[in-house]
């Protein structure tokens, strides 16, 4: 099924005449597109017309964000313009609407906090701490050791072996075995991953990464406290907390050093990187479809902002849109 799958995404590239070896990787010597991994995940998950092609199952939260008052980043406008109201959705990883919330594995938050002149600055990271690879090609076969082989059978071994043979994810593998079932939207830590830059006025560049803390600290849930919850228990949790009580995280950026990847979100900085508070974001309501029509793209950022060059990270912008696209013509 694999080499089927990187057959018929060769063929994408393959000009009479030229030699492409395939690997494990599937696409060894040419380039995956963001067309290829919406194939995948299609692969992966089912075609889901109508719905996200990866983070399909998801709940749409609203809130505020309150900028810090001080800091190096204080002349941007995302800071310079007091409370600004936020747009979110929570998720779980891949392509399943209807996948079960109480395993352990990937969730995803996206941030879309809207300026006064109408701008936007999207935030989008997921609960892992390092990203597995460290480009997308890598990536992209890492996720397809996940395909099923020719008789409907999935092998957790062919996935060991990949994660062998490249090391730039062995940090996320190591994570992911690691990992436990988030007890909440509300208690879950999401990383951007990427390096950002920001341009203070008069100053030098600054180079960042971000993480969205929450306040009520990191919980997760053992196996048997899991098994005992329904599947779809996060979007009530969430909506239940908002209601009850104050739900609200710290964005924060840690600052890097020349010497920190600009480029490769598998490759962590050092932890005790200095932290600046970039502001609170309080939510104020959970539920409901504000965030269908949101295309939570890494890349918008607002004045002052700029993206590094880290490859996956372009590979975003058009994967985001190729799905919003589908999504919102109901394919
Ligand atoms: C090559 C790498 C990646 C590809 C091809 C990819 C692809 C996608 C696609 C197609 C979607 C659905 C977008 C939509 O329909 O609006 C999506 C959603 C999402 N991705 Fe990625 N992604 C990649 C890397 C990442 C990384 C590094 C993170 C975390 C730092 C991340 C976090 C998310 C989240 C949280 C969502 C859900 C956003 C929402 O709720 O609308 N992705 N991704």
């Amino acid at each position: 099924m694999i080499l089927e799958a990187a057959m018929t995404l060769t063929k994408h590239f393959l000009l009479p005449g030229s030699l492409i070896l395939l690997s494990f990787s599937g696409l060894a010597g040419a380039q995956v597109q963001a067309v290829d991994f919406i194939q995948l995940f299609e692969k992966m998950s089912g075609k889901q017309p109508g719905l996200r092609k990866a983070h399909a199952r998801g709940v749409c939260a609203a809130g505020v964000f309150e900028p810090a008052d001080s800091g190096p980043f204080v002349s941007a406008p995302l800071l310079s313009q007091g409370s600004l109201p936020v747009s979110l959705r929570f998720s779980v990883g891949g392509g399943n609407p209807a996948a079960d919330e109480r395993a352990p594995g990937t969730r995803g938050m996206g941030m879309q906090i809207s300026l006064a002149d109408g701008s936007k600055h999207t935030f989008t990271g997921n609960n892992f701490p390092v990203f597995a690879g460290k480009d997308p090609q890598t990536f992209f076969g890492f996720l397809s050791t996940l395909l099923p082989d020719e008789q409907g059978q999935r092998d957790p071994k062919r996935m060991a072996d990949y994660v062998a043979m490249h090391p730039s994810v062995q940090g996320h593998y190591a994570w992911l075995k690691s990992a436990k079932t988030p007890a909440s939207y509300a208690n879950t830590e999401f990383f951007g991953l990427h390096t950002f830059f920001f341009q203070p006025k008069d100053e030098s560049q600054i180079k960042f990464r971000w993480q969205l803390i929450p306040e009520a600290g990191v919980k997760t849930l053992e196996a048997e406290e899991a098994k005992a919850k329904p599947a779809d228990f996060l979007a009530a949790k969430l909506a239940e907390q908002i209601a009850t009580g104050e739900v609200s995280y710290s964005l924060v950026a840690s600052l890097g050093e020349p010497t920190d990847s600009n480029i490769d979100p598998s490759s962590p900085w050092p932890a005790d990187r200095p932290q600046v508070l970039l502001g609170k974001v309080r939510l104020n309501s959970a539920g409901g479809d504000s965030c269908t029509a949101i295309n939570f793209d890494p890349n918008q950022l607002s004045r002052g902002f700029t993206p590094s060059d880290d490859p996956v990270l372009k590979m975003r912008s058009p994967a985001y849109a190729i799905s919003f696209g589908k999504r919102l013509s109901g394919q």
